[in-house]
């Protein structure tokens, strides 16, 4: 990046740690430890001294591996004037408070700070070989974005500009992870098949985690997201691929990260602990990240990914094309083909088509019934729209629509996703109210929203929940994990209802299968019977028909 910057007519200072490094760069034109082969240009020089480096800045890039990077900041925080944008070209998440890279540099810095984050297919090596190149740079404030892209860009180097820093962090940091994948997949010497099928699918679970996370569509798709994947799950140059073929080929993960930086195991494991907080099944992700922990073999990969339940693809979007369909054959859509259409969008993760077919019901005068509202709430679930949920609530309630025991379990799932307990517990309530018996989905949605802190509320609705015969074992689950620590145990005297922890935890892994294979059961009422003619099974990547382990138990619906 120091040579994009002197390339663009910049004074640059590069500050390295080496005395012998920074005296070669200046004085030599070359760089000993990185692309020694290139000659530097005159205009950029090096420095041991971070205050001389960053003196009289008009931009700060930052490029060490994202592990590194709040601490460094923050102990440099003194030289770093607030004012002067610091544009982050580390593409990681970070893993000791599981936070994107700019939330955990603020944080680290206790202060705010003009960030920037700098994205896209660019191996350092093609840049020095002034091989064109095309990155995005993201800053909340774009006047500030447009100004970087001036400052950097040549015909070499385009640089594109957005306001979405979320999504342009997230689809730098995620495709990493995926390029090991991609690269454990040449390693094994698989062919052009596998491979095409594992980007393919690898890109769309970029898509929907990093949507789910708050990124947008548009970004994901773009260079910071897909286009990076393409490069490093394609570039014999990146070095996430090259570990994935190392370790296929039987190196040990801990040699190769002597090595170098693999900016990929660390964020598989955030990646994962994202999948889990947006309840996203996320196979491709999962195993990658299984197998780098140590919790797969990478033989049973293809067991883990091949060997999933059957399902269409993209079905929503097929109920959708039917839907039109039906308007160009002058064919009447009714209630019935709507709510066929939003089940559809809620199974393939598309709450902002289920919410606008919702609109189109309001402009064609097709009436929304219990089902219609149902559904899209329990759409909202999946990245916690809870305020969405609520709004839908309030709608039904002025349009007099009856609501059910599915329209709030999945309203309370929604409101514990989002950490918002208190309204969780009031929807509860109001269920109660309205003469509704609570199921054992509501109990286990209910505790499961209660924080560490309520724990002493989640074991009274436990005292409930037994005396109403809804006891499930995701309950359970919930409970031990709001009563976490022994103390606590005592304290709530949780024996009374079971005596041995150990005998619950066993059951709850051996049940928590068929407790999701009962509550599939009863969101099976939500779908339309065949004769609707509109596709009812289960869509590919839908989380909710799939066995959750129990470290999900806090989102359940
Ligand atoms: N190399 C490439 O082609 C590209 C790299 N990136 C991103 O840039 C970041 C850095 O990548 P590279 O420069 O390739 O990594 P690198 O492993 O070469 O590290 C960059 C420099 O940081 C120094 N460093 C490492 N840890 C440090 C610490 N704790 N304190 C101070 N200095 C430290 C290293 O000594 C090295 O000089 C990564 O997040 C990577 O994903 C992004 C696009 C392309
Ligand atoms: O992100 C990169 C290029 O865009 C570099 O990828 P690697 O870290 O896998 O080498």
């Amino acid at each position: 990046m120091a040579m994009v910057a002197a390339r663009a007519g910049h004074d640059v200072v590069l500050y390295c740690r080496q005395e012998e490094q920074a005296s070669s760069i200046t004085l030599k034109h070359r760089n000993p430890r990185a692309l020694s082969e290139f000659e530097l240009p005159p205009n950029l020089r090096a420095t041991t001294s971070l205050p001389e480096a960053i003196e009289g800045s008009a931009l700060i890039i930052h490029g060490l591996p994202a592990q590194g990077t709040p601490k460094f900041l923050a102990e440099h925080r003194e030289l770093i004037p607030a004012e002067v944008p610091v544009c982050i070209t580390s593409k990681g998440l970070y893993l000791p408070t599981k936070q994107l890279l700019g939330d955990a540099i603020c944080s680290e810095m206790g202060r705010s700070q003009c960030l920037a984050y700098l994205s896209g297919p660019s191996f350092a090596k093609e840049l020095m070989m002034k091989q064109p190149t095309a990155v995005v740079v993201a800053c909340a404030d774009l006047p500030m974005a447009e100004k970087i892209q001036c400052m950097l860009s040549t015909l070499f180097f385009r640089v594109y500009t957005t306001t979405d820093v979320v999504g342009v962090q997230l689809g730098g940091a995620l495709k990493n992870p995926l390029a090991i994948g991609a690269g454990m997949i040449e390693g094994r010497g698989l062919g052009i098949n596998t491979m095409a099928a594992y980007v393919t699918k690898a890109q769309l679970e970029l898509q929907k985690l990093a949507t789910a996370m708050g990124g947008d569509a548009a970004t994901i798709s773009g260079l910071s997201g897909v286009g990076d994947l393409m490069l490093t799950a394609f570039g014999s140059l990146s070095r996430n691929r090259t570990t994935g073929v190392r370790l296929a080929k039987g190196d040990k993960l801990e040699d190769i990260l002597q090595e170098m930086t693999v900016e990929g195991v660390p964020t598989a494991a955030v990646a994962v602990c994202y999948a889990d907080q947006c309840d996203l099944e996320l196979p491709v992700f999962r195993t990658v990240a299984a197998i780098l922990d140590g919790s797969m073999q990478m033989e049973n990969a293809l067991v883990a990914l091949m060997g999933r339940p059957l399902r269409q693809e993209q079905e929503w979007a097929l109920a959708l094309h039917l839907l039109r369909s039906m308007v160009r054959l002058q064919v009447e859509a009714n209630s019935f083909s709507y709510n066929a259409a939003v089940t559809a969008c809620e199974r393939g993760s598309q709450l902002k088509t289920a919410l606008s077919l919702l609109q189109e019901m309001d402009e064609e005068a097709v009436s929304k019934d219990t089902i219609t509202y149902s559904t899209a709430i329990f759409a909202c679930e999946e990245g916690a729209h809870w305020q969405t949920a609520l709004a839908l609530l309030e709608e039904m309630t002025s349009g007099s629509v009856p609501k059910n025991a599915i329209t709030f379990n999945s309203a309370v799932s929604t409101c514990g996703a989002a950490a918002q307990w208190k309204a969780a517990f009031f929807l509860f309530r109001e269920m109660q109210a309205s003469a509704l018996q609570p199921t054992a989905v509501s109990f286990a949605a209910v505790i499961a929203s209660c924080p560490g802190g309520e724990w002493a509320r989640a074991l009274a609705l436990l005292a409930e929940m037994v005396v109403a015969q809804a006891a499930s074992t995701l309950a359970y689950a919930a409970i031990i994990e709001a009563c976490a620590g022994e103390e606590r145990w005592l304290q709530a005297g949780l024996q009374r209802y079971v005596s041995d922890v150990a005998h619950v935890a066993l059951m709850i892994v051996q049940e928590s299968k068929a407790f999701w294979t009962k509550k599939n059961h009863a969101r099976s009422l939500l779908c339309p019977p065949p004769e609707s003619g509109l596709p009812v099974s289960g869509a590919e990547g839908d989380g909710a028909s799939h066995p959750r382990s129990v470290a999900t138990t806090s989102r359940v619906r």
